[in-house]
């Protein structure tokens, strides 16, 4: 689809973080959102973004609707690579696909020169039949199947990061049943709090993911992968959590990471990897302020100079994961308002066509969200609104304080920020189908993922008794 950009003035939008001129505020704009990237607002009043009308997409493809800006996607990871560059580091930037994963995005992500980071077979198929180079991508999971760690070895893939003892022997037992040799990664849980949900925290020893830290499980799995005669370890991994808004947390855990990689190195691993995970945070409100991706990719290579230095160790490549920091805020999902209910003194409710079917976020770490309505975006609120979705649970709310000019039933709702584990992580619950996926780009848009259909939701299904 081409959507022609109109002729008229665009409003004028003032950088709202001096050192970070991809989010802006559009003072004309009483509900005051932060635009992110090619978001504009148009002279008839719409937001805009990739220079298409958003009332027009979502006229054209139905609500809901993941629209995402594939300018700002790709301005992301050119904003990783440069940070690195500018380190004078080898690295490796492997996209999370966990956050946000289709064929289309992992062909994005191969474009702009990541790997991609797989946690499921179905990921890992994603990104192959995306075309994926096979040696830039990894295999995560805390439970990786017979069949996962079997399609892995069988393609070739760059590495499986190893998570505990029992996946170790498995993997040993697959690589020698395909008479390969496996490179793996270690994932070391260093037994460090990221000021984050707890939900999202991984890091910390009370952790279902990793070799502990703490009581020496990870130091032991060292040991134990020198002698696993199929694998060859290759590194160390650590990943402390998501939504994390500065480094510091990282620094501690290269720190600890580093002592162990030593070891190995003493034990004659042929260390070459130090992944640290992903987890870079991002503003989703303006209560969110993270560092920028710069200061935080500068402060985790300073302290991986600072720690190998101390153990006398050459440099590692090293590998970082991000997920939601690349995809969150170039997605907006498109709703269409439907019914209301007023209680006065109490709340007034607005309902749209999705809820926590596309969007579970706040009902899973209470998520905060900010929006406005497409079709009249300089319109000033007159009120402050209850966001709720269209599922049978009272926990079923996008936004629970939105201030909106009143909304009108056929309105389209922009809900920002809704790239990462969103669409990942939505569901059939009630039996709604999963909403369509746009890219946007230049006045085009590219549907990458068809909506569902109430009839794709029965093709699994099969009746009790045939015939
Ligand atoms: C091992 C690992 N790597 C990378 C990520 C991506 O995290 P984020 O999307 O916060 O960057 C996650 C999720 O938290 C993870 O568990
Ligand atoms: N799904 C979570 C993050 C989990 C990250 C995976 N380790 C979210 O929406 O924030």
């Amino acid at each position: 689809m081409r959507t022609e950009t109109p002729q008229q003035e665009w409003t004028e939008l003032e950088p709202q973080h001096p050192e970070d001129d991809e989010v802006r505020r559009d003072p004309a704009c009483a509900v005051r959102v932060p635009l992110r990237g090619t978001m504009r607002i148009g002279p008839e009043g719409h937001l805009w973004i990739g220079g298409c009308d958003t009332v027009e997409l979502a006229r054209r493809f139905g609500t809901p609707l993941f629209v995402y800006d594939e300018t700002l996607i790709r301005d992301r990871i050119r904003a990783f690579h440069q940070a690195f560059r500018e380190t004078g580091l080898t690295y490796e930037i492997a996209y999370a696909a966990k956050a946000f994963c289709t064929l289309a995005m992992c062909e994005l992500a191969a474009e702009e020169g990541l790997a991609v980071d797989a946690v499921s077979g179905g990921e890992l198929l994603t990104a192959l039949r995306a075309g994926v180079e096979r040696q830039r991508i990894h295999l995560h999971g805390n439970n990786k199947t017979q069949a996962e760690l079997e399609l892995a070895v069988r393609s070739g893939i760059g590495y499986i990061i190893v998570d505990n003892f029992v996946e170790l022997e498995m993997l040993d037992a697959v690589a020698a049943a395909a008479g390969a040799t496996v490179d793996v990664l270690l994932r070391v849980a260093p037994g460090i709090e990221a000021h984050t949900h707890e939900y999202i925290s991984t890091g910390q020893q009370d952790s279902k993911f990793g070799f502990d830290w703490e009581n020496g499980q990870a130091r032991e799995a060292v040991r134990r992968v020198a002698a696993c005669r199929h694998l060859r370890c290759i590194g160390l991994h650590s990943h402390i959590g998501s939504q994390i808004f500065d480094a510091g947390g990282f620094v501690k855990a290269i720190e600890r990471v580093t002592e162990l990689y030593a070891e190995g190195v003493a034990l004659g691993l042929p260390l070459r990897v130090l992944n640290v995970g992903g987890g870079f945070g991002i503003r989703y409100t303006a209560e969110d302020d993270p560092e920028p991706i710069r200061r935080q990719i500068h402060t985790i290579v300073d302290a991986v100079r600072s720690a190998f230095a101390v153990h006398r160790l050459p440099l590692p490549e090293v590998a970082v994961e991000p997920g939601r920091s690349i995809v969150g805020e170039a997605g907006t999902t498109l709703y269409t308002v439907g019914t209301h209910k007023l209680i006065p003194g109490v709340r007034n409710y607005v309902s749209v066509d999705g809820g926590m079917t596309d969007n579970p976020r706040l009902a899973l770490y209470g998520a905060k969200y900010e929006a406005l309505l497409a079709n009249r975006a300089v319109d000033a609120p007159t009120g402050v609104w209850a966001v709720a979705g269209k599922c049978c649970e009272s926990g079923d709310m996008l936004i629970w304080e939105a201030p909106l000019p009143d909304p009108r039933p056929g309105d389209i709702l922009a809900v920002f920020c809704t790239g990462a584990y969103n669409y990942s992580m939505a569901s059939h619950y009630n039996r709604n189908p999963i909403p369509a996926v746009v890219f946007v780009r230049d006045g085009e848009a590219t549907v990458v993922v068809e909506r569902e259909t109430w009839e794709d939701l029965l093709r699994q299904d099969r009746p009790l008794r045939r015939g």
